[in-house]
């Protein structure tokens, strides 16, 4: 397996809280990894450290198979475009001087390639209108042309759909799975919009105080999804007990409710059940969404 970012036990503390607290997590080459976690969790601390505008205090993480502590991250960091909290774009310049002043920062040959980078995003009609005339879609956009200024092969997007409209989020969203469709271009996407990601991502990363508390790929969720049963019993008190005893993973939803997870044979359950005096009302499949998924994850979790 190609890793474009590992990251191992990563710490950062500010003053007395610790906003990473020995993060793990692994973005697959080709990946769209679905960085998701509440407002505080630590997406934006490790997004700016991955792009060394911040210094881990402990662990370490790889970019394209390159320490943080080696000399070649800074050439491997070239590889990545960023569009971190704001679009990073000059609002009193056009859309293709914006382009034309990262290639100068970037200190790019020629300038070459700026009229198809503003096709791309959808911004090549646009022409001398500034930037600060744009809609928040497409300074969104714009940032993104900006990170794709130095042809990176990763590309890292903090909260790309935050206050965009349903439009301006079908546009983002299309713009992703081109880059990663036609441009093979790695993503890493943080977002709580989880619906919006579960049409876009191929990973998800799970982040809860500081820590990533679960990594899984789209097809393994899908599967453990589909493998969902919703059962409606008379206790789940004893559900619980007898699907502890099976080995099963459940969660209780309510007095009488509970969702199962993998394979489940419904006659032996119904059989183990009877012999302890609970009734099987109802059991049927669930499609559980990402969003179930999340909450049954993070239930779990702590809260401090
Ligand atoms: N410059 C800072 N000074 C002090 N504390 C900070 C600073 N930046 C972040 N924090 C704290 O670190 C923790 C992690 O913040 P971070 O911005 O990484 O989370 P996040 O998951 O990106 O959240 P959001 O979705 O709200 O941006 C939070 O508790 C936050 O208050």
């Amino acid at each position: 397996m190609e890793y474009v970012l590992k990251a191992s036990r990563l710490t950062k503390k500010y003053k007395n809280s610790k906003a990473l607290d020995g993060l793990t997590m692994h973005v697959e080459k080709g990946a769209i990894y679905g960085f998701v976690g509440k407002n505080g969790a630590g997406k934006t601390t490790l997004i700016r450290i991955i792009c060394g505008l911040q210094r881990p205090e402990g662990g370490e993480y790889e970019v394209y198979g390159v320490k943080n502590s080696d000399k070649e991250i800074i050439q491997a960091r070239r590889r990545m475009g960023a569009v971190i909290e704001t679009p990073s774009i000059y609002l009193e310049m056009s859309a293709e001087e914006n382009i034309r002043e990262q290639y100068r920062i970037l200190g790019l040959p020629s300038f070459d390639g700026i009229s198809e980078l503003l096709e791309l995003v959808g911004l090549a009609g646009t022409g001398n209108k500034k930037a600060k005339n744009f809609s928040l879609g497409m300074r969104q956009r714009l940032g993104i042309a900006v990170a794709l200024a130095g042809s990176p092969d990763f590309l890292v997007l903090d909260e790309p759909a935050n206050g965009l409209d349903p439009q301006g989020i079908i546009e983002i969203r299309e713009l992703i799975l081109r880059l990663n469709r036609e441009y093979q271009i790695t993503v890493l996407i943080s977002s709580h919009i989880l619906d919006e990601l579960s049409r876009l991502a191929t990973h998800y990363g799970f982040i809860e105080n500081g820590r990533i508390i679960k990594e899984i790929s789209a097809k393994e969720l899908e599967a453990v999804c589909r493998k969902c049963m919703r059962a409606e019993v008379t206790s789940t008190v004893v559900l619980s007990r007898v699907l502890e005893r099976l080995g099963m993973e459940y969660t209780v939803v309510s007095d009488t409710q509970a969702d199962i997870y993998g394979k489940v044979s419904i006659t032996d359950l119904a059989l183990e059940l009877s012999k302890e005096g609970c009734e099987v009302r109802s059991v049927h499949e669930r499609d559980e969404s990402l969003e179930s998924y999340y909450v049954s994850l993070m239930g779990g979790g702590r809260d401090e």
